[in-house]
């Protein structure tokens, strides 16, 4: 079997300016800078007005943290207005790039359709997907979030190569859990984040299935992460509000020294 090595991002969303972001990688540097600390890797998501300062910080001082962006255009160039293009992400050394978050399913009204077509354009420019899928309360209490959260999976990879499949990352988000305080239970994670996994398996191969990563998110802290990384299909955390107090989020990755 693949040995997946966790993969603890934080997804800042729409806090920390260019200046907050330099001091505040500067300190995860620092806490995370022991020889080799590297049985996680670890990635932030600023907002796109960050990504040059973050990018002039990791090249300049060697860093080994990774960043990304928090969404792409499915377009190349052109007449966009607002949008940014995978090749920009590309130019400033972005890794991931997450896409389909739930955020901008609900504000952006984003579709599989239009999240599919993102894929396709993290791919065409070298950049790892962070594929977030996951369901909205209502949705859990019918029973039906397995399904939802499979059909969210489906569409996204619709028409992705398998060579392209396996090396994206999938972030089982439950709506009900981001930013509430409310933890989906690790078994319950475990279920959904197992699903996705037979799901990549039926779609692609049990190879490709076992070599995707899967993180789970919502109000995850330093608390709650050492029992939700214990599962063996939960390859990692995509952390929102705790990933924006340095310590805090250092403690997260360090979820193995707890
Ligand atoms: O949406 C999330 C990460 O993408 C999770 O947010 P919180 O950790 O603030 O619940």
């Amino acid at each position: 079997m693949t040995t997946r090595t966790p993969l603890m991002a934080g997804n800042w969303k729409m806090n920390l300016n260019h200046l907050e972001a330099i001091a505040h990688v500067q300190k995860l540097a620092f806490a995370l800078a022991d020889k080799d600390y590297d049985a996680c890797e670890v990635a932030v998501l600023p907002p796109f007005t960050d990504l040059r300062s973050v990018q002039t910080l990791v090249d300049g001082d060697k860093l080994k943290i990774k960043y990304g962006a928090q969404d792409i255009s499915a377009h190349d160039s052109g007449a966009y207005t607002g949008e940014i293009s995978g090749a920009m992400l590309a130019k400033l050394k972005c890794t991931y790039v997450a896409i389909g978050h739930s955020e901008r399913r609900q504000y952006h009204a984003e579709t599989d359709e239009i999240v599919n077509a993102k894929v396709k354009a993290a791919h065409k420019h070298g950049l790892t997907p962070i594929l977030c899928v996951g369901e909205e309360l209502e949705v859990r209490e019918a029973g039906n979030h397995v399904t939802h959260t499979l059909t969210q999976v489906e569409g996204g990879l619709k028409d992705v190569p398998a060579e392209q499949a396996e090396s994206i990352v999938i972030a089982y988000e439950p709506v009900w859990a981001i930013g509430t305080g409310k933890v989906c239970g690790a078994d319950d994670a475990q279920e959904v984040c197992a699903a996705i996994r037979g799901k990549v398996a039926e779609l692609y191969s049990q190879e490709v299935a076992d070599a995707v990563r899967i993180q789970y998110g919502g109000s995850v802290k330093s608390g709650n992460v050492a029992e939700i990384m214990a599962k063996p299909d939960i390859d990692g955390a995509l952390v929102g509000g705790a990933s924006l107090d340095a310590d805090e989020f250092v403690k997260i990755v360090r979820f193995r020294d707890q």
